[in-house]
């Protein structure tokens, strides 16, 4: 299939075949640099996660932001991460508001100003932080109908509660494979097929009302549920970012 080159990274992207039309989807993303641009404009993300266990996925999703390219990348998070993510990089703006009782609150009027959301990596189970808080949060950004990425515990969150996510269709969900079979079991009441693989994403995302979903793993798997079905695969070492 067409391939393009984006770092050191190759991906070849099979139900297209148009070659180069993976870099030019790309571009079409870039915002051009003007003098009249100023920062933020290029994106400001917030990352609701990190605890007082996990502190290095929050950090990875914020400054992964800033690197390919957004402006301002805020995290959101538990008072024991906080020091430890501020001190893994001053380019991040990091708020330890996760048990605050104004937490949601608190989160929502900063979230008035984001351009897209990221929820659950580091956060946590707790049912507190992540049951409550962090589920009223996401009734936040759909209010705001912001796009949003959730993954980890996030997954967690969205497995105990999945109409949270029904017909949401600015969310993308970014399951491995355990996550991935939890989410399918609960949603459609059985495990899913592992000689379908790629039907079993598109069936879940239906089920879910469309929402799209990138299964990690080997071939990543991504679905909306009708269009753009594809397998990205990745070829670059064994070891994994
Ligand atoms: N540095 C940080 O801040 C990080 C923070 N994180 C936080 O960690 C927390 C717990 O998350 P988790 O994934 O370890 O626990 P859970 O979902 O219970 O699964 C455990 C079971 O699933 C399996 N298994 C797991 N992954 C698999 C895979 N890809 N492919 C295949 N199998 C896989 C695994 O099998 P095993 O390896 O033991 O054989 C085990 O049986 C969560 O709070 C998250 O936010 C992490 O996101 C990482 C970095
Ligand atoms: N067996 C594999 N061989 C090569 N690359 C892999 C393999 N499994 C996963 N990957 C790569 O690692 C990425 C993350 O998938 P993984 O299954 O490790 O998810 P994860 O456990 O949620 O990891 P993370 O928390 O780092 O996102 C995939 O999108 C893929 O690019």
């Amino acid at each position: 299939g067409p391939t393009a080159k984006i770092g050191s990274f190759q991906w070849v992207h099979t139900s297209y075949n148009k070659p180069g039309l993976l870099l030019e989807m790309v571009q079409s993303v870039i915002p051009p640099i003007t003098f009249i641009s100023h920062k933020g404009l290029a994106g400001r993300i917030a990352v609701i996660g990190g605890s007082k266990e996990y502190t290095g996925a929050p950090y990875f999703a914020a400054i992964s932001a800033l690197k390919v390219g957004a402006d301002l990348s805020h995290v959101f998070c538990t008072e024991g991460a906080s020091t430890v993510i501020k001190s893994y990089s001053p380019e991040l703006i990091v708020h330890p508001i996760l048990e605050s009782k104004f937490a949601v609150h608190e989160t929502s009027e900063w979230l008035e100003r984001m351009h897209a959301v990221v929820l659950g990596p580091g956060l946590g189970r707790d049912p507190v932080v992540c049951l409550d808080t962090a589920k009223s949060i996401l009734e936040e950004v759909k209010k705001k109908n912001l796009p949003l990425v959730v993954d980890a515990d996030g997954l967690f969150l969205v497995t105990e509660y999945p109409d949270l996510i029904k017909s949401y269709g600015k969310a993308i969900l970014t399951p491995n494979i355990v996550e991935f079979g939890r989410l399918y079991e609960k949603t459609m009441g059985e495990k899913p097929k592992p000689e379908e693989p790629v039907l079993a994403v598109k069936v879940l995302s239906r089920a879910l009302g469309n929402v799209t979903i990138v299964k990690k793993g080997p071939n990543d798997i991504i679905s909306d549920g009708e269009n753009g079905r594809f397998k990205v695969k990745c070829y670059h070492s064994k070891e994994r970012s």
